[in-house]
């Protein structure tokens, strides 16, 4: 679904990510995980098109990221570290200006609008400015915008940031629904104990360069996945 070759990304003098190579099948969710500026992000942003890289290549589901830029947009969902979502527009304007982007039908989106913001709690803020509301409501919004449109890959950026408990819970159960209806999931988190109860596959990148990856049998064996990253980060 997604394959992610010799990713190598500069900023100026700064090699953000170096070599990277990564491949993510249907059905997985996959964590990323690393230090604060270890290359996370600026990964994300290079898969879902918001970033030029310098060198390698991306596909998604066959298709290269710089050759068909469009194409790949089509079949992903991706949610960024800060939901910087459109203040002025009312919560139900913004879920519908999405829904027209991907041309979801009417009655599809009525029905997913409907289904995910009661589970999230939301429906009666809808037709409140984004602007009034909190960060954790902002990302409940991010969070039904990628799942509105059905798409093959999501691409999320800390994801459990700024959610309750009970939103963080709805969240994983819906990630995991989601790749057992095959989809892929690439997300990154500094949540250790979410990535391990979480992910089927795990990537653990250290300054710009991926140091493990793989199943998390493969990644952490009997040990739990703290004790293999912090010795890891050493
Ligand atoms: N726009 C930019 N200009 C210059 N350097 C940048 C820019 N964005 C990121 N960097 C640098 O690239 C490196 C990787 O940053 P990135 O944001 O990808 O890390 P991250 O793993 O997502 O970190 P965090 O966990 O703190 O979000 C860091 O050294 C960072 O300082």
């Amino acid at each position: 679904m997604l394959r992610i070759e010799h990713l190598t990304k500069k900023y100026g003098d700064k090699t953000a990510v170096d070599d990277l190579n990564l491949h993510i099948q249907k059905g997985e969710i996959y964590g990323f995980i690393g230090h604060n500026g270890a290359g996370k992000t600026t990964t994300l942003k290079s898969v879902v098109g918001i970033l030029q890289f310098d060198r390698g290549e991306i596909y998604i589901g066959g298709e290269s990221v710089k050759e068909q830029p469009l194409k790949c947009k089509s079949k992903i969902a991706y949610i960024p570290d800060n939901p910087d979502l459109y203040d002025y527009m009312t919560g139900i304007k913004y879920l519908n200006f999405i829904a027209d982007i991907f041309k979801v039908s009417a009655a599809d989106r009525k029905e997913r609008i409907h289904k995910y913001a009661d589970l999230f709690e939301i429906t009666d803020e809808l037709a409140q400015p984004i602007a009034a509301y909190s960060h954790g409501m902002k990302q409940k919004l991010a969070i039904i915008s990628a799942w509105l449109h059905e798409p093959e890959l999501i691409i999320m950026d800390e994801p459990f940031v700024g959610l309750d408990p009970k939103a963080s819970h709805l969240l994983k159960e819906m990630m995991r629904a989601f790749c057992d209806n095959g989809g892929a999931i690439f997300f990154s988190t500094h949540v250790l104990e979410v990535a391990e109860k979480l992910c089927d596959k795990v990537a653990i990148i250290k300054g710009g360069k991926l140091i493990r990856q793989g199943t998390m049998d493969e990644v952490k064996g009997d040990e739990s996945l703290e004790d293999v990253f912090l010795e890891l980060e050493k």
